[in-house]
């Protein structure tokens, strides 16, 4: 199993199962290492529904697959792990649930004592933004970019999240971010696969 870095594709919140597999599928053909299934909006069917298709299109392609928020979702369909903020479960109880081999990542806002602390808990990875204004979650925390030169030694692959897209996610890799989770930037038009090759590139060299 590869680890967490390059284009980190992150679902948009919709009841549209169709379009979402549509959107998903040109987001892995253009060359997404990690998808995360987030839906705040679904009931638990559709959820569940929309999760366990999405994992098996991510599992044929080679791709991380990540849920958010949801550790009985994340077991229930055998996802790569799970992805916790603070207002989710806390990381050792993501991972004494989902196990040792489990990728457990965790949100660090602004903060470096976090990621610290993260990493300490057991944490895969963490996750540090917004990096830029989010239209997806336009209250989210502001993140420097200088957080990634100074996490360098953290031993953990160190996400940036927020407003992330073509026009300016090679500034963040750049700055030493190993992955950068995108939405809207990837899946805001009908170009999703050539806009995810265009910011999977920026780690191929
Ligand atoms: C890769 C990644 N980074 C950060 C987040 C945000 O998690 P959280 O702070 O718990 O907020 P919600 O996504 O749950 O609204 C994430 N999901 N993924
Ligand atoms: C979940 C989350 N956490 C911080 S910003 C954000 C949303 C990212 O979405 P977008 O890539 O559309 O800004
Ligand atoms: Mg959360």
């Amino acid at each position: 199993m590869h680890s967490v870095n390059g284009l980190y594709a992150i679902t948009p919140d919709t009841e549209d199962s169709e379009r979402l597999i549509e959107q998903v599928s040109a987001a892995l053909d253009g060359g997404a290492r990690v998808l995360q299934y987030r839906n705040k909006g679904s009931d638990p069917v559709r959820r569940l529904w929309q999760a366990s298709i999405l994992a098996s299109l991510a599992r044929s392609r080679d791709a991380l697959f990540i849920v958010n928020d949801d550790i009985a979702l994340a077991r229930a369909v055998q996802a790569d792990g799970v992805h916790v903020g603070r207002d989710d479960a806390a990381i050792a109880s993501a991972r004494a649930a989902l196990g040792p081999a489990a990728i457990v990542g965790a949100s660090c806002y602004n903060s470096i004592e976090l990621a610290r602390a993260a990493v300490a808990a057991g944490a895969s990875y963490v996750a540090f933004g917004a990096v830029f204004p989010s239209g997806t979650k336009p209250g989210a925390v502001a993140a420097p970019l200088q957080l990634f030169a100074q996490s360098a030694d953290l031993g953990v692959p160190r996400v940036a999240i927020g407003g992330i897209t073509a026009a300016n996610a090679a500034q963040v890799v750049a700055a030493g971010a190993d992955a950068i989770a995108v939405i809207g930037g990837l899946f805001d038009g009908d170009d999703v696969a050539e806009r995810a090759a265009t910011l999977a590139a920026l780690f191929h060299n």
